[in-house]
């Protein structure tokens, strides 16, 4: 299959370099250092994985890579408006985007650039971070992509794209409600970037000493969830903190990694998102509300001084 992949960052670099390396044609629109470094030395995972791809095609203009069968849609959430140029491009009459993007609105951001018909919600469960532009190091996790059709029906293209993705070595198994399974890993996700980044801990230290803040916080998610209409389970808080006790004790976030480290982080779309969503359908959310808060004031601060995290 003919897949770009735009971003290759954590995400975009490691599964990107895996269907490279099961032999698919595979474009990467990326910048600056980035593309340097993938024109010079090509793409390269280290870690869990071991992956050594000498020659890549890269390019900055996906004019160059022009419709594909299927996106790879890897940028952080508040990158998205930079790449509608390349959307534009590489989306054909049958192309698919998926949205790998942590967030409960991203996919319908991207919908409104590209259209419902080419959405394909992604939900991704890996630990994978940049070593250095055009090394990423992938430090575990289940690997996994889930996707689907707006609807949730599966199509030839998303079992094509799921069928590639298995032949890559990335689990893509079916689901019967791709939304379920976005706010599932919403229920971990956003406890888990936003009370990492205020406690400093990684999984290890929330599910032990935060366990009853994580547990509570997570059903925060699981209301708003619920009030949109969701059909999340009851059981939904216990079972993703088992997950989250399968997992190495040290493996933290990515937007707590942004967050600690004085980057541009996805509060917005995380936090900001879920208490905003709490005011909408009168959900109540004071974790939320508090760590979002409290959150921003760090970022505003670490605006101000570019690389003081916290
Ligand atoms: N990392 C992980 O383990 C997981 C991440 N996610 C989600 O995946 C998304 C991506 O995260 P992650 O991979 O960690 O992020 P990274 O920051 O590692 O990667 C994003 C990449 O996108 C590139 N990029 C941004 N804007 C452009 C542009 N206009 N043109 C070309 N390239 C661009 C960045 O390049 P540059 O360096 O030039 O800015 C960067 O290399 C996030 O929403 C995150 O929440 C979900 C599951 C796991
Ligand atoms: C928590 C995790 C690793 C789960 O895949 C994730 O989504 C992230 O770091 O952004």
């Amino acid at each position: 299959m003919k897949f770009a992949i735009i971003g290759a960052g954590g995400l975009g670099g490691y599964f990107g370099a895996k269907l490279a390396a099961a032999g698919h044609d595979v474009g990467f629109v990326v910048r600056g250092r980035t593309l340097g470094a993938l024109r010079t030395g090509g793409l390269h995972v280290i870690g869990e994985s071991q992956i050594d791809l000498p020659t890549v095609t890269a390019t900055d203009d996906a004019d160059d890579i022009g419709p594909v069968d299927a996106v790879l849609l890897t940028v952080k959430t508040w990158q998205l408006p930079e790449v509608v140029y390349h959307l534009d491009r590489l989306v054909g009459p049958s192309t698919l985007v998926l949205t790998m993007q942590n967030g409960i609105r991203t996919p319908e951001q991207v919908a409104e650039l590209v259209g419902r018909e080419h959405v394909a919600p992604a939900i991704v469960r890996v630990y994978a971070k940049i070593d250095r532009p055009g090394r990423i190091d992938h430090m575990g996790g289940p690997g996994t992509v889930t996707t689907s059709t707006w609807d949730t029906t599966g199509t030839p293209q998303i079992e094509a794209v799921r069928a590639a993705f298995e032949a890559s070595g990335i689990g893509s198994p079916r689901v019967d409600d791709i939304w379920v399974d976005l706010w599932e890993k919403a229920v971990y996700m956003i406890p888990y970037g936003l009370l990492g980044a205020l406690s400093g801990l990684p999984v290890g230290g929330l599910r032990t000493t935060l366990r009853a803040e994580f547990a509570a916080t997570m059903a925060e998610v699981a209301a708003v969830g619920r009030a949109r209409g969701v059909a999340l389970s009851g059981d939904v808080v216990e079972r993703t903190l088992g997950f989250a006790d399968s997992m190495p004790a040290q493996a933290t976030s990515s937007m707590q990694r942004d967050l600690l480290e004085g980057r541009p982080s996805e509060l917005e779309a995380l936090g900001g998102d879920i208490v905003r969503s709490g005011r909408e359908t009168g959900v109540p959310v004071p974790r939320h509300e508090l760590l979002y808060s409290v959150l921003s004031l760090w970022e505003a601060i670490a605006r101000q001084t570019p690389g003081a995290g916290r």
